[in-house]
């Protein structure tokens, strides 16, 4: 299907232990074997090679080459991949000497798109590979992995089964117009199924906002009024001095922020000013901050003094918090008496009850349910989908002619196969490919 034989360092360029130089096409094993001193001719697939690389038979590295021999590779075509020094300057010689010997350089993602164009992978576990190398959480490295497994296409193949059920229904009443009872019971029979449909979509794309909550981290906002603790209990979570603290009442202006992990879930913390009726200027323009990020966050830690008597900005907080998802935390509970609820010292760092709660948050709460989806194109295409089909909803139910309602059916159906790359437009997955990482 391709002609030239591509090359790219597919690690990053920077010193290391080691580096690879990374080859695939028809020529892999003949460019290699002009530039590597053992004959990988009769080499197994899936062996590797001790030798030396060379430059017009100057030893330039020892090396360690691994031959893959289509199609069972990751390109579905030969690999090769030469395991150098890991310095920037000979890793770059070496893939100089690929190109000089008839290699052509690969563009970003290169690789991947070819395993894609083998038919190797869909466009959906191509786009989970990428997610794999930008997870930064468990819980965001086990989806890209359950994507690169293939856990979308069988999320979507059933979707378009059931909408190929529905247009064979269609076709019956264009093919056969003239028996008027086919037309009134196809409409019996397309709107439930079209509504079942739509449900299923409805769950999946509920299911799918986690999993984009998960992939960026849940924004969590620290609020409360001056002096409770806000910054100090940011510092005990991120278990770093970030924060400035005092006993100065106003402390924070900025929004201050750091990631943790908390059950393999990224929770992105933002400190924020203390709310309350500040006439400073400067403090003026943090209160509207911190309104804005407890607006956005998709958690809220609201934090009280449980030294000293709940306030009235206290109560205002509580309540215009009270139907967000959010946890009440008692601060200072070292010099208060016990209490219900959860308590801590931050100032002690002993948070472990918030740690505790925080952890079950995430099993009970926003990870109660596997997310499916995280990636902003295949959501985009899910939505475009079921506009589709609700406007094939509507028209049923005014019995538009059939093969009217049929297009958008087929719309449907062609959103549901872009997420897994079939379409007709190569320039469309050549820029996608692009976005991938070099040597990929
Ligand atoms: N050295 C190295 N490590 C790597 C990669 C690589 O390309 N090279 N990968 C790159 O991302 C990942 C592994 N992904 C891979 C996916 C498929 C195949 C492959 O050869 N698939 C064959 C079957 C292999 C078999 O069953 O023996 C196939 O699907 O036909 C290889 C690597 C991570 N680690
Ligand atoms: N005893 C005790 N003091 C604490 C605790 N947490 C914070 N403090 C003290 O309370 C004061 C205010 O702490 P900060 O963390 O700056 O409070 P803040 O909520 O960020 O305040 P603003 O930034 O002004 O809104 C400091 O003197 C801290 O040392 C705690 O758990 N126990
Ligand atoms: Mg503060």
């Amino acid at each position: 299907m391709f002609s030239d034989t591509i090359a790219a360092i597919s690690t990053p360029l920077q010193e290391g232990a080691i580096s690879i130089v990374r080859l695939s096409g028809d020529q892999a094993i003949a460019i290699a074997n002009k530039i590597f001193s053992v004959d990988l001719t009769r080499k197994p697939s899936h062996t590797i090679t001790y030798g030396f690389v060379h430059d017009q038979n100057k030893p330039v590295d020892e090396a360690l080459v691994s031959v893959f021999r289509a199609p069972k590779t990751y390109t579905r075509e030969d690999v090769v991949e030469i395991n150098c020094h890991g310095g920037v300057f000979i890793t770059r010689k070496i893939l100089t000497l690929a190109l000089a010997n008839g290699a052509r350089l690969a563009k970003p993602g290169e690789f991947t798109m070819r395993a894609f164009y083998h038919g190797r992978i869909d466009l959906s576990q191509a786009e989970a590979v990428e997610d794999m190398i930008e997870a930064a959480s468990d819980t965001s490295a086990d989806m890209a992995l359950q994507g690169i497994r293939g856990s979308v296409r069988r999320l979507i193949e059933p979707l378009i089964d059931d909408i190929m059920d529905i247009i064979a229904n269609i076709e019956v009443n264009i093919d056969y117009p003239e028996y008027d009872d086919v037309e009134t019971l196809t409409f019996e029979n397309l709107l439930p199924k079209t509504e079942a449909w739509l449900k299923k979509i409805d769950r999946i794309l509920e299911r799918a906002q986690n999993g984009q909550i998960v992939k960026r981290g849940i924004d969590t906002v620290l609020v409360g009024r001056p002096n409770v603790g806000k910054s100090s209990l940011l510092n005990a979570l991120l278990e770093e001095d970030k924060a400035i603290v005092t006993s100065i009442p106003g402390t924070t202006r900025d929004i201050v922020e750091g990631r943790i992990h908390v059950g393999g879930v990224q929770l992105n913390l933002i400190d924020t000013a203390g709310l309350r009726q500040a006439d400073d200027e400067i403090e003026k323009i943090g209160i509207q901050k911190s309104k804005q990020k407890l607006d956005e966050a998709d958690l809220i830690l609201v934090v009280l003094d449980a030294s000293a008597p709940l306030t009235d900005e206290d109560k205002q907080l509580l309540e215009q918090t009270s139907g967000r998802l959010r946890l009440v935390v008692w601060n200072k509970a070292d010099i208060s008496k016990p209490g219900e609820g959860l308590r801590v010292s931050a100032k002690n760092q002993d948070i472990e009850p918030l740690l505790h709660a925080l952890n079950e948050l995430y099993e009970q709460n926003i990870l109660n349910e596997e997310p499916l989806l995280s990636n902003e194109r295949q959501i985009g295409l899910l939505k475009s989908a079921r506009a589709d089909m609700i406007k094939a909803k509507q028209a049923m139910e005014m019995e538009i002619e059939p093969d009217l309602i049929e297009i958008d059916i087929m719309a449907a159906h062609d959103h549901l196969k872009e997420i897994l790359g079939d379409v007709s437009r190569d320039d469309l997955i050549d820029t996608l490919f692009s976005k991938f990482c070099l040597g990929k």
